[in-house]
């Protein structure tokens, strides 16, 4: 069973208290988006394998740590997930990117798949996969799906900024081997299918799209 972890920092609990306001504007919300993504990764990564390695400081010879093992891929869902991709590519510049586009239909609210470009290798990467939103969990099994059956992933960890009940146990039930990292867990999904409380439309608050 792959952990489920609620970040409670209060770095995050600060920013994402921003992110939920209605009077939070466009560049603001984006940014916080980025900052948010950059402390979530922080954790995220916080079990990567090192090894050691001999370097020459000015001072002296030093036995010191580098990543070792898999190499990384971060895999957004499009477009949400697109704001958080920038932040986590600074603290990571050797990861490769993919990209899956999936929207909600609005009436059933399932995931259609309209793009899909992967990194050859991406089934020996570690995968990041990232979205603000886990609503329904529709999109992101289909994402976690999409990846493993198309592409042979093996090694996935999934963020989320804002969880519901709902999409926790989507994922986890579906994709058992999947670490989840969140920053919150809201209380349950409105009529349309919508976080309560929330942010609202993720990707409508960081492209301006409303
Ligand atoms: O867990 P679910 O019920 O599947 O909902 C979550 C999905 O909904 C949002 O995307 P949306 O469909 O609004 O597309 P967008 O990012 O293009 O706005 C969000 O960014 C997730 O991808
Ligand atoms: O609350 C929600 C649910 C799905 N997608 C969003 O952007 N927000
Ligand atoms: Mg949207």
């Amino acid at each position: 069973m792959g952990k489920v972890q609620v970040l409670d920092h209060p770095l995050l609990q600060h920013k994402l208290s921003i992110l939920r306001d209605k009077n939070t504007g466009v560049k603001e919300f984006r940014e916080i988006v980025g900052e948010i993504a950059a402390l979530m990764c922080y954790e995220a990564t916080r079990n990567l394998p090192t090894e050691e390695v001999e370097i020459e400081t000015p001072v002296a010879m030093a036995k010191t740590k580098v990543l070792s093992g898999k190499k990384l891929a971060i895999v957004p869902i499009l477009r949400a997930g697109l704001g958080m991709v920038d932040s986590m590519i600074e603290l990571i510049p050797s990861a490769k990117v993919g990209h899956i586009g999936l929207f909600r239909d609005p009436e059933t609210h399932e995931p259609v798949k309209y793009y899909c470009k992967m990194p050859p290798d991406i089934s020996e990467r570690q995968v990041f996969v990232v979205d603000p939103m886990l609503a329904t969990g529709g999109s992101a099994v289909a994402a976690l799906d999409i990846l493993k059956k198309e592409y042979g992933c093996r090694y996935l960890t999934l963020m989320d900024i804002i969880a519901a009940p709902e999409g926790v146990k989507a994922v986890t039930e579906a994709h058992p081997d999947v670490d989840l990292y969140v920053a919150a867990v809201d209380d349950h999904l409105n009529e349309h299918a919508y976080i309560v409380p929330g942010l609202g439309d993720a990707g409508d608050r960081i492209f301006g799209t409303k």
